[in-house]
């Protein structure tokens, strides 16, 4: 393999190409900076490689082996990671929500979870540029949390019929429900056409109406001079005797290459940013690189995202528009009376065939297979559903670690522990039992309840003690100050909404940062300065 900067000490090589590598790959290489991309998967081109295919588009997810264990071990795939340039944003639903204040503070406010060295105020600017630059279409008024709009673009119209039909039953019980910001075009942007309501933005967006950084910002990204190399997967983070990170190893078509940097930053998500780290341990850093705390793969959370599922006289055609057009965060903050703190979105979600097959078959109220699938799918068309996110709290026993067994790069495979505390399934019996009530108010009749998780967050966190976390607020780790890490695994809780406009707004801060250190007396690349 030949590369352009395969003899350099480039300033800034990113492993993942996602949510986070992408926007760190713009700012940074529109900054003057020499920046280097790794990604393990393939680059697709959307035209050719987005098919309307609810099975074959599952490869759109990270799909290698994964071990699973706890009391609620997640399914990993699909639901919950991606793979190639454009990372988990190639597939995801596009919602498009901006945390609440309450969400940085949750042990101040509510005694549970850990507070982030950052508030809301910090992050508002980055919200705001990401919004912008991608063109989120969103309701002129967002009645919750601390930015009420207007959004750059106007709200998605027409909704779909599902959220009609869900929006008719929050206002029969007084829940204030809104158009859903979505990072799906309603107007041309860019070159880019609106949304043609074809549906299958999980399975990637042929036409390229909903963002992912696969169009936007990679592109751009190249357009400033970076170098995106796909189908690398870094193996290794190599660190000198002065404890600063080289530059990386990785592999691809089975040969071991080396990509030195000044600044290393890992962008690889919630399980392989920690696999990285704690793999590539050494005589100095016996636990694994940035791990003196010991909380490297800790404090994992998923959203919980239990369905429900009710029938209909009328047809609702869940295959209909973007999945996700209309929610309420009426649930949202902390109400101590409920039994629980923190809260949830719950959101109108359409799913086409082959996902609401897969899903109620896994129903509480019993497997559905056979012949009693075959008639519920003949009624596909007169379901509706409704989807939550949860609000799950970190806890040190959920963690990422390394098995006994091997992959075929002689990594360790990762193993993912997870179980829900009490507080976690109280919140979840509320969300059920209110999706129930909207649903049977819009004249739905209740018929399954499908337990599912989306979102992972967390295992290396951020925070200003070095004692309990990995980096501070800028991704920068404690231990090896050249080290960033710049994904969703730096959450400290989970919040009750989607998260992938924080980790955007989190890599946009981050850059700043770095492009600070990088021009300014700090010198950022000959180890003076300090993290703290
Ligand atoms: C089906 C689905 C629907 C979703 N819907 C929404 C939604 O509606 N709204 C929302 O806010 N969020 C949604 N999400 C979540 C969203 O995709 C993630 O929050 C976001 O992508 C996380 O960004 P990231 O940069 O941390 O990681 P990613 O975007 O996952 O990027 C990580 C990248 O790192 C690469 N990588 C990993 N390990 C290595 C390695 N060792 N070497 C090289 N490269 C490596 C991977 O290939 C991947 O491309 C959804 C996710 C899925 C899967």
């Amino acid at each position: 393999m030949k590369w352009r900067h395969e003899q350099d000490e480039v300033d800034i090589v990113i492993v993942g190409a996602g949510a986070a590598g992408g926007v760190l790959a713009k700012e940074l290489s529109e900054a003057g900076l020499q920046v280097v991309v790794l990604d393990a998967g393939p680059w697709r081109d959307p035209q050719k490689d987005f098919a309307s295919d609810e099975l074959a588009m599952k490869s759109l997810a990270w799909e290698d082996t994964r071990f699973v264990d706890g009391t609620d071990p997640l399914t990993m795939g699909h639901n919950n990671s991606g793979r190639g340039i454009g990372g988990g944003t190639q597939h995801f639903t596009g919602v498009f929500l901006r945390f609440h204040e309450s969400d940085f503070k949750t042990k101040s406010i509510d005694g549970v979870g850990e507070d982030w060295p950052i508030h809301y105020k910090d992050l508002e600017p980055y919200y705001s540029k990401i919004e912008k630059e991608i063109a989120v279409s969103g309701p002129k008024h967002f009645p919750w949390g601390n930015f009420n709009g207007p959004y750059p673009y106007p709200e998605r119209d027409p909704l779909s019929p599902n959220a009609y039909m869900f929006q008719k039953g929050c206002e029969s019980l007084g829940i204030q429900s809104a158009a859903t910001p979505v990072a799906i075009l309603s107007a041309p942007f860019e070159g880019r056409p609106p949304c043609i309501n074809r549906g299958f933005c999980n399975q990637g967006c042929m036409p390229n109406a909903k963002f992912s950084t696969l169009i936007v910002q990679i592109p751009k990204a190249i357009k400033a001079g970076a170098e995106v190399l796909s189908d690398c997967m870094v193996t290794q983070i190599e660190v000198n005797d002065n404890a600063k990170a080289t530059g990386v190893l990785f592999v691809h078509n089975g040969v071991t290459y080396r990509q030195r940097a000044k600044t290393v930053i890992l962008s690889a998500y919630v399980v392989e940013t920690p696999r990285l780290l704690l793999h590539s341990a050494n005589t100095q850093f016996p636990d694994g690189l940035a791990n003196s705390s010991g909380w490297v793969g800790r404090a994992i959370m998923p959203h919980s995202s239990h369905d429900v599922y009710a029938k209909f006289d009328q047809e609702v055609r869940l295959y209909k528009g973007s999945p996700v057009l209309a929610s309420t965060q009426d649930f949202y903050e902390s109400d101590l009376r409920r039994g629980f703190a923190r809260g949830y979105t719950i959101h109108a979600q359409g799913s086409r065939p082959v996902g609401m097959a897969q899903g109620i078959s896994k129903s509480i109220e019993g497997p559905v297979w056979g012949e009693k699938l075959r008639q519920v799918m003949l009624d596909y068309n007169h379901y509706g559903r409704l989807t939550m996110v949860g609000e799950v709290l970190p806890h040190w026993n959920n963690f990422v670690s390394l098995s006994d067994e091997k992959d075929d790069n002689g990594m360790p495979r990762a193993a993912v522990t997870f179980s829900y505390c009490d507080n976690d399934r109280k919140l979840i019996d509320h969300a059920v039992d209110n999706m129930k009530l909207i649903l049977q108010a819009a004249g739905g009749q209740i018929e399954y309840v499908v337990p599912d998780t989306a979102h992972l967050m967390g295992g290396c966190r951020m925070g200003n003690n070095p004692a309990t976390s990995i980096v501070n607020s800028y991704g920068q780790s404690h231990d090896i100050p050249n080290l960033f890490i710049c994904d969703a695994s730096i959450f400290v809780t989970s919040s009750g909404g989607n998260p992938t406009n924080t980790v955007m707004a989190l890599a946009a801060r981050t850059a700043d940062y770095i492009i600070d250190l990088a021009t300014s007396s700090h010198k950022l690349h000959n180890g003076l300065y300090s993290s703290r």
